[in-house]
């Protein structure tokens, strides 16, 4: 398994560019299997998780051709099986997102229960409740989805929690029912809206994206198109924070400052400049330590639960005591006990994490739980004295493209070992 190797190095300078997100891409892709005619995928970001999607819908007859290194195009004409396999599926949380499609296309679907970070139960009793209101027959059986519906039929649906991938969905489902489908309680993030503008290129009848109320007109079929996937605000917001912990400037380019709102407020409150353009952010700390911060996660616009990671790990070197509440998921806490492990001062009490700020960390040995879990481990050991080693970074290499070369252009000291005996 692949381990990092970081040297504590002083303040981080320089420019990168953002990735497409990760989060928008996934469900994009799966948009895929809705159309018989082919959809142009750009800007989509080279990673773990978007070769296991490639691979997923590959195993459904999906031909799915890599153009250049962000371009996919995916032409899910033939559709040869509906089944979503245990081994793809357990990897990824967003494997969830083939279910909608498959059975508004194909009036079937057999998906695997997903895996993807374990940062709490993620339970899919939403989507699967939206499905049936919808007139889909769910089963569960040997860890399997199964849905069957000859035709799904538009429905009013409202959801107990908001729900990212949830919403996704059913948006998905909705596109090919018969009717108008109202989706109530609808996440608002980026991600989701991003979806409904390439839903709409195919030709979509979708509404109120972007609102808690989402209506959807169902057509008969969808269309050919490109889409261009937008900015990943969680890395973008990631490397950000890198300025912050190192005491350093960054500005990360090709990026949209407006999906970061509440992660610039908290910024600033920790003693950032932060400058804004169209497509850039510069945050420079001005060689000064960072404030500690508060945070509570909420649904966006609140503040992000995949930015929760890396905010506690400025509160680690920041001034002051810092209150992290976790109100998204139940055990995303998991990167608390390796920070402690390099010398940080964190309280846990149920859902809240209370960091006392300490002038520095000390290296050692650390292991990373999840994607964002590992950025946060990351950025400790950038603002740590000696040489930290990163056990199991695949988890980072599901969600962050190029991070070494990204990181060393920042001038990190950043090395990535194969093996290690
Ligand atoms: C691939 C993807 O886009 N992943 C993101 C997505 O995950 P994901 O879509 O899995 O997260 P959700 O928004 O669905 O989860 C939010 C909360 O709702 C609960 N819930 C969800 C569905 C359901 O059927 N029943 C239920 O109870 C979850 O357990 C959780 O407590 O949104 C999360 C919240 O912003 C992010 O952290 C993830 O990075
Ligand atoms: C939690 C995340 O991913 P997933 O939902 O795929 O586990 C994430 O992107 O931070």
């Amino acid at each position: 398994m692949d381990k990092f190797i970081i040297e504590g190095n002083g303040p981080l300078n320089g420019e990168i560019a953002a990735s497409g997100a990760k989060n928008a891409a996934l469900p994009i892709l799966c948009a895929a299997l809705l159309s018989d005619e082919p959809l142009t995928v750009t800007n989509c970001p080279a990673l773990w998780d978007i070769g296991t999607t490639k691979k997923l819908l590959a195993q459904m007859g999906v031909t799915v051709t890599q153009t250049d290194p962000h371009t996919i195009v995916l032409d899910a004409k033939p559709i040869t099986t509906c089944v979503a396999p245990y081994e793809l599926v357990r990897t990824m949380r967003a494997s969830i997102l083939v279910l909608g499609p498959l059975v508004a296309r194909r009036g079937e679907a057999h998906v695997s229960l997903p895996g993807g970070c374990a940062i709490g139960a993620r339970p899919v009793d939403l989507h699967l409740m939206g499905l049936e209101a919808m007139g889909a027959e769910i089963t569960l059986e040997g860890g399997f989805i199964h849905a069957k519906c000859r035709k799904l039929k538009g429905a009013h649906i409202v959801f107990d929690t908001v729900t990212v991938t949830g919403t996704e969905n059913l948006m998905m489902a909705a596109t090919l029912a018969e009717g108008e489908t109202i989706l109530e309680n609808a996440a608002r993030e980026p991600e989701v809206v991003d979806l409904a503008r390439c839903l709409r290129a195919m030709g979509a009848k979708i509404v109120g994206e972007g609102t808690t109320t989402i209506r959807i007109q169902g057509v008969t079929n969808l269309h050919a198109a490109t889409h261009r996937v937008l900015p990943d605000r969680i890395e973008t917001g990631t490397y950000l924070l890198a300025a912050a912990v190192t005491r350093g400037r960054v500005r990360v380019n090709k990026t949209d400052p407006s999906l970061l709102d509440a992660v610039l407020v908290k910024l600033q409150q920790a003693g950032a400049k932060v400058q804004t353009g169209v497509d850039f952010i510069d945050v420079d700390m001005q060689g000064r330590r960072a404030s500690a911060v508060n945070i509570h996660t909420m649904p966006h616009p609140g503040f992000p639960t995949d930015m929760q990671a890396q905010m506690m790990a400025m509160n680690c070197v920041a001034e002051g005591v810092g209150v992290i509440k976790e109100t998204i998921f139940e055990n995303r806490f998991m990167h608390a006990q390796e920070l402690t492990r390099l010398g940080a001062d964190i309280r846990i009490e149920g859902n809240t994490a209370v960091i006392t700020g300490r002038e520095r960390l000390q290296a050692a040995p650390i292991m990373a739980t999840d994607l964002r879990a590992s950025a946060s481990l990351v950025l400790a050991a950038l603002a740590a004295d000696g040489e930290t080693l990163i056990d199991r970074i695949y988890h980072m290499d599901r969600g962050y493209e190029d991070i070494e070369g990204k990181l060393s252009a920042l001038g990190a000291r950043i090395k990535r070992i194969a093996k290690l005996i």
